[in-house]
């Protein structure tokens, strides 16, 4: 018992420090969210995705010619190789689109292998670049049978992933959320799937390895796959009191509610204040009476009910609802943006690397004799 509650205190490594960084700060002063020192909310309103990408690959802001240079870069990288788009084709629509990613990106590793660490920015560039051409390819065609055109001309990244799914230029109000979720969502400090890319990256591995396991860590509900699983239980109510009668009956149940709490943050997440007025904005822009609303009680009840407060995935849920992205392209989205967050980490540990290895509290039995296979059960 006593080993079971110390085996508890510790679990989810929580508190403790697991190495140093100079990407990002999450929590200072129990609130805030820096990368490489510049606050989140004015980075959200001032610059592009490309730039907080450039900023965490490469170190600072771009001037203004750089930043003209790395558009162009990644915009020259979008195109999928022929046998990429064979085993995209060959990926039923059934599946999970994270699943496509980590399929994608592990495939891509055994095209475009990183032979070794010089290579490192270019397949963090071919990474970004190409991930919303993954998605999108193996969407359209799955579902509608299209083979989609990956060489948009599109500016952003943002703007080509919408093109490409929808087929057309998006609204300039979606470019500029899409512009906004992706800063938002880049980057994170030692969150579960970057922890997962420094612990490959620890290993020597390669930059496809790292990146594909990162993919599968945020694909589970606990992290970036709450986005999905909170549009889910949005969707499900049609009144905000509807949905106030069932959450509540869904907390008595001890049922955790997806888009809500934080490891890190303890009174906010101040990524979710600036998404929620994007959300606010897209529902009136679409005349939305419903979605808004549900999400704003459900907000207010986990905070009375709880003292939980939403997180940078739940408002994610109605603003790219309002941009008609299906739902279960809600973590790939994330996985697009984080790249940049997880390349910049791997890089950070392979420059000052030494393997992650911890140690275990051992609760299983004590040295015992291996019993003959008759005598045992
Ligand atoms: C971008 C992101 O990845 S943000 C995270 C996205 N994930 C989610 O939204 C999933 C829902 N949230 C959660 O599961 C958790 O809050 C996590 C995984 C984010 C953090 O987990 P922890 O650090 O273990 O949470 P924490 O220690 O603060 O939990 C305290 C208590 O609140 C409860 N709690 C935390 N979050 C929730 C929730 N969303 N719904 C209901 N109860 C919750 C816990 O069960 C715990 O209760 P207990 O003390 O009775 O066991
Ligand atoms: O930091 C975390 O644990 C989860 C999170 O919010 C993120 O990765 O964006």
């Amino acid at each position: 018992m006593a080993k079971g509650k110390q085996q508890l205190s510790g679990a989810g490594l929580r508190g403790q420090t697991a190495g140093a960084t100079a990407l990002c700060t999450v929590g200072k002063a129990g609130t805030g969210l820096t990368y490489r020192g510049y606050d989140i909310r004015d980075l959200a309103e001032q610059v592009s995705f490309e730039e907080v990408a450039y900023l965490l690959l490469k170190g600072e802001l771009p001037t203004a010619e750089a930043l003209d240079a790395y558009r162009v870069r990644l915009a020259g990288l979008r195109d999928l190789p022929a046998a990429l788009r064979e085993v995209l084709e060959r990926i039923p629509a059934s599946a999970h689109p994270m699943d496509v990613m980590r399929t994608g990106c592990s495939f891509l590793g055994t095209l475009e292998t990183e032979r070794d660490f010089s290579q490192q920015e270019a397949v963090a560039d071919r990474l970004l670049a190409i991930f919303p051409s993954i998605i999108t390819y193996w969407y359209r065609f799955s579902h509608d049978g299209q083979r989609i055109d990956c060489t948009t001309q599109a500016e952003s990244l943002g703007e080509h992933f919408l093109t490409c799914l929808h087929g057309k230029r998006p609204d300039p109000l979606h470019a500029t959320v899409m512009n906004v979720s992706l800063i938002l969502y880049a980057e994170h400090e030692f969150n579960a799937s970057t922890f997962t890319a420094r612990v490959c990256a620890s290993t020597l591995s390669d930059m496809h390895s790292c990146i594909t396991g990162a993919i599968g860590s945020l694909r589970g509900p606990l992290h970036g796959g709450a986005n999905e699983a909170a549009m889910e239980m949005l969707e499900r109510w049609e009144t905000a009191d509807q949905a106030e009668r069932e959450l509540l009956a869904r907390l008595e149940r001890k049922e955790k509610i997806m888009g809500f709490g934080h490891a890190i943050y303890r009174e906010f997440d101040p990524r979710n204040s600036v998404i929620k007025d994007w959300a606010k904005r897209l529902a009136d822009n679409v005349g939305d009476t419903t979605l808004y609303a549900v999400a704003e009680r459900v907000e207010a009840v986990m905070q009375r009910e709880k003292r939980l407060f939403a997180n940078a995935d739940f408002y994610h849920a109605p603003a790219y609802h309002f941009m008609g992205i299906p739902t279960k392209l809600f973590t790939p989205l994330f996985v697009m943006a984080r790249t940049s967050g997880w390349a910049a980490h791997v890089m950070e540990q392979r420059d000052n690397n030494r393997i992650i290895r911890p140690s275990a509290d051992y609760i299983g039995p004590e040295l015992r004799p291996v019993p003959p296979v008759e005598a045992r059960g």
